[in-house]
């Protein structure tokens, strides 16, 4: 029996590839990072080769620099991003850079689907067919790159593309095919009538897996590439927020989980697919096989800070701009943030609507600006725990994951805003503690993720919320909630503007 899984966690902003020892126990841990390519407002990609380039960079160093012997390490699964098209020939070869998960640019093709489909779309898909699923993406190039769809024999999102380059084998795993939009939920297979009625041969849909089944052995091309041995194991793995869900152990209906990724999630664990949230909420399989999940996602969470950091403060420390929205107030001194910056899903499912800085007065300074987006971006989860509270959500303790969960001061102010016990991980990287968790348990080290999570799932420090801050911040939300439907027409007229003057 080997001594190391890895936890592939194939992030928006980054790879990050934890190894962990049978006791759960992060030993090593590396990461790569990779940038956007945003060629026009509302477009989001990424070359999936940067994807397996960055994996195998983190892998390689795990092994030459973390020591790991490439023979103890007996077994890898991921956590991805969602919906991201990646398109591939007969010969599995990348057509396109892929379109990813908070690119807008399928507003019409979003209509085209409801017009032919309506409500019978959602009863199929549990999910209204949003710009950011990938459905929207494959009309998309067929309608305006027609070279491309010609050539289009396969579909896969962004880890089963890394795990095909590992193992040479093409599979989607179901959490992550439920975000397609394309799988029937109820049958569990992918959806005759939606290829039927937009014409895409089923024979693109790859073979679907569990999350820890097996899905290949490591080949001796990618052995090579990346230091690994062909006798190492590589199972399905998860899209990143049901990957999330099992790394922070949210297994109980009386938890949810906050990730503040490059996206922001709230998710609920589901023990069954009866509830129906009409396509308000997204609806997922979970990586636990025949379990469910609901979330809200934020597009523009951590995003909305980086773009922050990267525009106003390009040469600083990034914690260092972080620590200094402490130097304001609980309130950021009457300053609001809505964090639509690249549109918005939920609450607002709207491409067009974009962020604003609301209430600017000539006594703010750069670090009101800071803490305006950490709490605007967890108003918008606010918003999502009211929909949640709307249908019978019932809360006491929420676990805060993704790369936001590494600041006191936001974890903080997520107490102060959900009103509500918050906890960190051990280790903030809830996904790639869940992928790893999905190779232990694929391998057989454990019988079920649950049982996993007994060992594996170590909380971090608690936090409370503080009352003077929870008055505050309802008082700021009640007037945060205005600042949609008082800018979505300014904000529709001056992207219109933005792309009728492009350079
Ligand atoms: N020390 C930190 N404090 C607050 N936010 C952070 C910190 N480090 C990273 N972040 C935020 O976390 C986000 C990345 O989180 P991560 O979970 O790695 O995202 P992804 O999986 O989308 O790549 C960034 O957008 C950034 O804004
Ligand atoms: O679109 C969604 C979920 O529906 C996003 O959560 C993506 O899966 C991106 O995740 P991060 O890169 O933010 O972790």
């Amino acid at each position: 029996m080997g001594k190391y899984v890895l936890g592939v966690d194939l992030g928006t902003s980054a790879v990050k590839v934890s190894a962990l020892d049978h006791s759960g126990q992060i030993v090593a841990q590396e990461s790569f990072g990779y940038d956007l390519i945003q060629k026009r407002p509302g477009y989001n990609e990424q070359n999936p080769e940067d994807w397996v380039s960055g994996t195998t960079v983190a892998i390689v160093r795990l092994i030459l620099t973390d020591h790991l012997a490439a023979e103890d390490i007996e077994g890898v699964s991921f956590s991805g991003q969602m919906h991201g098209l990646v398109l591939l020939d007969e010969d599995k070869k990348i057509l396109r850079p892929a379109i990813l998960w908070n690119d807008t640019r399928t507003t019409p093709q979003r209509q085209e689907i409801m017009d032919k489909m309506g409500d019978e779309f959602i009863d199929i898909t549990r999910n209204q067919p949003l710009e950011g699923f990938t459905l929207t993406k494959l009309l998309w190039v067929k309608e305006n790159e027609p070279d491309i769809w010609k050539k289009a024999k396969y579909f896969v999102l962004p880890k089963d593309y890394v795990r095909y380059r590992m193992t040479g084998n093409l599979a989607m795993d179901y959490s992550d095919a439920t975000g397609t939009v394309l799988l029937d939920v109820a049958k569990g297979q992918w959806s005759q009538r939606i290829c039927d009625v937009f014409d895409i041969p089923m024979s693109m849909c790859p073979p679907l897996i569990k999350s820890i089944d097996f899905a290949g052995t490591v080949t001796p091309a990618y052995a090579e590439f990346s230091g690994l041995t062909t006798a190492t194991k590589v199972f399905g793995g998860a899209a990143d927020n049901a990957a999330g869900a099992v790394g922070a152990g949210i297994l109980q209906p009386n938890m949810v989980m906050s990730s503040i990724g490059t996206s922001g999630v709230v998710l609920k664990y589901e023990d069954n697919a009866d509830v129906n949230y009409h396509g308000v909420l997204q609806f997922e399989d979970h990586a636990i096989p025949d379990k469910f999940y609901s979330m809200g996602v934020t597009l523009a969470a951590g995003y909305s800070l980086s773009w922050f950091k990267k525009t106003f403060a390009p040469a600083e420390d990034f914690n260092d701009v972080v620590a200094s929205a402490e130097k304001s107030t609980v309130g950021a001194n009457g300053l609001l943030y809505t964090p639509y910056i690249v549109g918005e899903r939920a609450p607002y499912a709207d491409a067009n609507i974009r962020g604003s800085f609301t209430g600017i007065d000539g006594i703010h300074q750069r670090h009101d600006f800071v803490r305006a987006v950490l709490e605007g971006i967890i108003f918008s989860f606010r918003d999502l725990f009211d929909i949640y509270e709307e249908n019978g959500g019932d809360f006491d303790t929420v676990v805060s994951i993704g790369g936001g969960a590494k600041s006191p001061l936001w974890l903080q102010i997520q107490a102060d805003i959900f009103n509500r016990k918050v906890v960190s991980l051990k280790n903030e990287q809830g996904p790639g503690m869940g992928a790893a968790m999905m190779a232990a348990t694929g391998l057989g080290w454990f019988d079920s993720l649950q049982d996993c999570a007994k060992t594996f799932v170590h909380f971090g420090k608690e936090y409370r919320p503080i009352p003077e801050n929870v008055k505050k911040y309802k008082k700021l939300h009640d007037i945060y909630k205005q600042v949609y439907g008082q800018t979505k027409q300014i904000s529709a007229e001056l992207l219109d503007f933005r792309r009728e003057n492009m350079k």
